[in-house]
């Protein structure tokens, strides 16, 4: 990236503010002297040679670009002007109208990666304001490969959807994980061999759908098919309503979302 920019992560000692300023730095998307990161009690350890600071409107002074990334209970309460400069949050539910006059700024992305930022990928839907122009595109781009794929969006009402199915999402297999190792434990195997059972079957069941690069239905269908214990299986679940409880769950994340953006 160009040598002038710079970037700032308000909530930079968050779980999310962690990964995304460990990410921007390992994939140089700026020199450490380039990144500030704001905290509210403790300085973040890992991050030794990276300026930080407990004032936010210093961090948004020396910054190109103000990545807001605190919880949405605590945004109404940050008062930073970003002076017109590029603001992304990746905040849950507070929509752009909302950050774009809280900051002062027509420029604003809001995106919504997601926990597996920290091993680089997430998947980060976003969208843009109407005062974004392709140069803060391409740094939003930049920003977001680092910690994995994302898609530009059109609709807000898409960001709250997939703030459920991917926000959220690496969740979802870990829950999955979690009912199969009950069963396993419930079935007397010993926890060392049904943990390493289960973990190795999502670790390769997310390299396969990678390898095949395919709709995940054809995958399903694939074993399906072949009618067997794995369509036995498939067919059983189905029919305790597995795909129904995965519909009303990424629904009422959704409506979670839209609610956090109720703030202000
Ligand atoms: N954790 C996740 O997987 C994801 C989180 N998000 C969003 O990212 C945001 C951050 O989430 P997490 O990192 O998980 O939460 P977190 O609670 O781990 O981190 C938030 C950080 O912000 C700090 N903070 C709060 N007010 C501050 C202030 N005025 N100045 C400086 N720092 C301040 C807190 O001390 C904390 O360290 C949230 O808005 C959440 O909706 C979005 C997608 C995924
Ligand atoms: O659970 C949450 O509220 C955050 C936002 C999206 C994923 N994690």
């Amino acid at each position: 990236m160009q040598d002038s920019i710079r970037i700032g992560v308000i909530g930079g000692g968050g779980w999310l503010g962690k990964a995304l300023a460990s990410a921007i730095l390992n994939k140089d998307v700026v020199e450490h002297e380039a990144l500030t990161l704001s905290y509210r009690h403790e300085r973040p350890a890992s991050f030794p040679n990276v300026p930080c600071t407990q004032d936010n409107q210093e961090l948004a002074d020396r910054s190109d670009v103000i990545i807001v990334s605190v919880r949405p209970a605590d945004w109404p309460s940050l008062l930073v002007d970003a002076h017109g400069k590029l603001v992304i949050s990746v905040m849950a539910g507070i929509r752009l109208h909302q950050l774009a006059a809280h900051h002062q700024t027509s420029r604003v992305v809001r995106a919504i990666p997601n926990a597996a930022a920290e091993v680089g990928r997430s998947y980060t839907p976003w969208i843009a304001s109407g005062g974004v122009d392709e140069t803060d595109r391409s740094i939003a781009r930049r920003i977001f490969h680092a910690f994995g794929v994302e898609d530009e969006v059109i609709g807000e009402s898409d960001i709250d959807y997939l703030t459920g199915l991917s926000g959220s999402g690496p969740a979802f297999p870990a829950l999955f994980a979690a009912a199969m190792m009950k069963d396993a434990v419930d079935h007397g195997l010993p926890i060392d061999i049904a943990r390493r059972a289960v973990n190795t079957v999502l670790i390769g069941s997310g390299a396969l759908l990678e390898h095949r690069d395919e709709c995940p239905n054809n995958v399903v269908n694939s074993f399906l098919n072949y009618r067997g214990t794995t369509a036995a299986a498939i067919e059983a679940m189905r029919a305790f309503g597995l795909e129904s409880a995965v519909s009303e769950g990424l629904s009422a994340a959704s409506k979670k979302s839209v609610s956090m953006g109720d703030v202000s």
